[in-house]
């Protein structure tokens, strides 16, 4: 788990510099929530800390973080009656164990019963009544002595005014922002032109000690413990001798809010096997949770085992925090992706630079809609608080405003649907393809008919927009079978244009079967991956009949997209055999199939050893070969795109690649050749110009 991994501190300047890195960071978490580390790299470093003085006692330096409440940065002036302490922490289920037998060996004796409840990821306040009223609001502080920060009462649901019976005491607990107040307070900050807070925590914090905003912020209050006050009278004797799960009851009564009513409800449990229970329950829920837990708190409930656990300085002895892994973390916001829907619904996403949260990499992050990416004030280049917990898809929490370095770019919403090219709705919170469910179709019929795949002269995208919006084009083994009525009947198609057109569809019917493969589009074979497994397979039946297994014999193909391209050929196995009743070619020129498994084939019998071993043709003349094409083509070759270059080459039994490195075998270097005809001669890989080339490839040019 990476929360229990500590930085390695190797000397005492690097560890006087960690203790000013803490503080430094310590302080702004307290004060307003603006750190710049986030708590998992907090808590590393806090821990490379206490570790180094562990091994060298005698340089502790004064101003260390370890040990104190609020690593010794936060202060006040208002003393607290009790301490306000802070939580040790166990991180796993052995830890807990081992702290539980510490426990019960310093009581002498097993200990009754425990609670368990939520970690609430807020701020510790002390409130308190007097004869029932609401008076007075206290920060934690430094434990001792707490900040008075009252002004935020009326802000804060679970803290009535007025309390059900006119008690005097002090109420304990979490303030925090659910998730629902933190949108909301973000909205509010930045319709003000101020910057979002970058998670509810920090929220909490700093709306919690501002005065005099100008607008209001609201944040919810959960008790998890009561005392007394001078003047509580008999109550005082009630509230040192009720289990802690009875004050909490008791607090709930007066009208103070408590977990008691989420779906993490303190719990009381008698033995360890409850507890675990407990905890892992706590855990499964944290994900869908409307507010923030980092951990499940631990406590001895009766008042007798509390007293004879006793308390330390920095945090009671009968309480413990088992922290969750960290559900957050900072990255950067790399760019933002639109990604449409299969109903045309245009959907931001955002691409993160990766970050591992609780113990999965994270890259991508969802963002909703593009009123979102206004309303947060999200940049590129932004320092982001990442959250992502359980199976949840990971989200952005906000920018982390107070990283920001003045390098941040807008970021630039679509002009037009980004799959179909047509017009957007941007009337609804979800900007939509005007198109809706058609936009995949114009899309997938464009993308067919494109350049690399059927090559349809005369059929752009604005020809496909009136096909399928005329009804006559429902995927695009319709274009096969087009009337030339229909055709005519379409606007700005006259008879020529009309003739042209099927003529060229025409000529597609006859296209190579890695063409008529690449135009299904299956995701991940595109172009150079559609000709490998076309030369493989030979057939479109072989290709269709595959297993995921059969697949992976392909060069670049491995078990999980094999295990794509099989789901999603079955899918389009309607579409294929339109394409075989419209006539479509489902062969590829030149290629010869695999063997069965098992069975000998004839040919290579024949051939005997010396046959290659995909069972293509001996004495093709680029056989072996790996051939990258750079630059501008001449001569027999000047028509062809470096698609139709990198079949020449693959039909020539060569294999085409992209990038020049050490296994290149040749490089075709046309016109204003640059870096890579520069590349191949460091390396000696051979140059022909394209007249040579076409020469060494004659026969297939055709
Ligand atoms: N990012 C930073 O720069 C930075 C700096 C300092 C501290 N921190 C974070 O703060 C944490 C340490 O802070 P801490 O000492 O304030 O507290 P803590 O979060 O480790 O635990 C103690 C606190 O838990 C709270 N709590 C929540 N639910 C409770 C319950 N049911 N019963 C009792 N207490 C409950 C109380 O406020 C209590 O004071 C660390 O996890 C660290 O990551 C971060
Ligand atoms: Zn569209």
């Amino acid at each position: 788990m990476t929360t229990n991994s500590a930085v390695v501190l190797a000397d005492a300047a690097s560890y006087a510099a960690a203790v000013e890195e803490a503080t430094r960071a310590a302080a702004a978490y307290y004060a307003t929530g603006e750190s710049t580390l986030d708590d998992d790299a907090y808590d590393r470093l806090a821990r490379g800390i206490a570790a180094y003085e562990e091994e060298h006692p005698q340089e502790v330096l004064a101003g260390s973080p370890t040990g104190k409440v609020a690593g010794g940065t936060a202060t006040g002036d208002v003393p607290h009656t009790v301490p306000m302490l802070s939580l040790d922490n166990v991180f796993s289920a052995e830890q807990f164990v081992t702290w539980t037998a510490s426990v019960e060996r310093r009581i002498g004796r097993p200990v009754t019963a425990w609670s368990v409840e939520p970690k609430l990821d807020g701020l510790a306040v002390a409130v308190r009544y007097h004869e029932g009223r609401l008076q007075q609001l206290i920060t934690r502080g430094d434990g001792t002595a707490g900040e008075d920060v009252s002004h935020a009462i009326g802000t804060v649901l679970g803290l009535p005014e007025r309390l059900e019976d006119p008690v005097t005491l002090e109420v304990r607990g979490e303030i925090l922002m659910t998730d629902e107040q933190f949108d909301a307070a973000n909205a509010a900050r930045t319709a003000h032109g101020a910057a979002p807070f970058a998670n509810p925590r920090n929220g909490a914090a700093g709306t919690l000690r501002a005065k005099d905003r100008p607008y209001r912020v609201e944040m919810t209050f959960f008790a998890y413990g009561a005392l007394a006050l001078p003047g509580s009278g008999g109550l005082a004797e009630t509230l040192t001798g009720l289990p802690h799960s009875e004050i909490l009851r008791y607090v709930a009564g007066l009208g103070v809010h408590t977990a008691a009513d989420t779906a993490v409800a303190p719990r009381t449990a008698a033995t360890a096997e409850e507890v675990r229970a407990g905890v892992e329950d706590i855990a499964a829920q944290r994900a869908t949770l409307p507010f923030g837990i980092d951990g499940i708190v631990i406590k001895a409930d009766l008042a007798a085992d509390q007293r004879d656990a006793g308390t330390g300085t920095r945090a009671p002895r009968w309480a413990i925090a088992y922290k969750l892994p960290a559900v957050e973390k900072v990255t950067r916001l790399l760019g933002v992706e639109w990604n449409v829907g299969r109903t045309g619904i245009i959907a931001p996403r955002a691409v993160l630079e990766p970050v591992e949260i609780d113990g999965s990499t994270v890259s991508y992050a969802t963002l909703h809609n593009p009123a979102d990416i206004t309303r947060r004030d999200l940049r590129l280049g932004d320092r982001v608080m990442v959250y992502k917990a359980g199976d949840i898809i990971p989200r952005i929490e906000a920018p982390v405003a107070h990283l920001r370095t003045g390098d941040e770019k807008p970021i630039e919403f679509p002009e037009s649907c980004p799959r179909c090219g047509s017009a957007i709705d941007t009337g609804e919170q979800r900007w939509r393809c005007t198109r809706g469910r058609d936009c995949r179709l114009v899309a997938s019929v464009s993308y067919a008919a494109g350049r690399d795949q059927l090559d349809i002269e005369g059929l752009g995208g604005t020809r496909v927009v009136q096909l399928v919006d005329a009804g006559f084009v429902t995927d695009f083994a319709d274009l096969f079978t087009l009337e030339r009525d229909q055709l005519l009947g379409l606007e700005r198609m006259g008879e020529t244009s009309t003739d042209n057109l099927l003529a060229a569809i025409e000529t597609a019917r006859t296209r190579p079967l890695s063409r008529v493969f690449c135009a299904l589009g299956v995701r991940g074979t595109g172009r150079s991956m559609s000709r490998r497994i076309a030369r493989h397979f030979a057939t479109m039946d072989r290709i269709v009949a595959a297993d995921a297994e059969a697949l992976q014999q392909v060069d670049g193909i491995g078990k999980e997209k094999a295990a794509g391209v099989v789901s999603e050929l079955a899918e389009l196995a309607p579409l294929v055999a339109k394409l075989v009743a419209a006539g479509v070619n489902m062969t590829e020129p030149g290629a010869t199939p695999p063997p069965e498994p098992g069975a000998v084939r004839e040919e290579e019998a024949e051939a005997g050893e010396g046959a290659a071993a995909g069972g293509r043709p001996e004495g093709l003349p680029l056989d072996g070969m790996t051939v990258v094409v750079t630059g501008a083509m001449t001569g027999a070759l000047e028509k062809l795109s470096r698609n139709e270059m990198n079949e020449l080459i693959e039909r020539a039994g060569g294999k085409s690649s992209s990038s020049v490195s050490k296994r290149t075998s040749l490089l075709v270097a046309g016109e204003k050749a640059g870096s890579k005809r520069t590349k191949a001669e460091d390396l000696g890989v051979r140059i022909a110009e394209p007249a040579e080339f076409a020469e060494m490839v004659g026969s297939f040019l055709g």
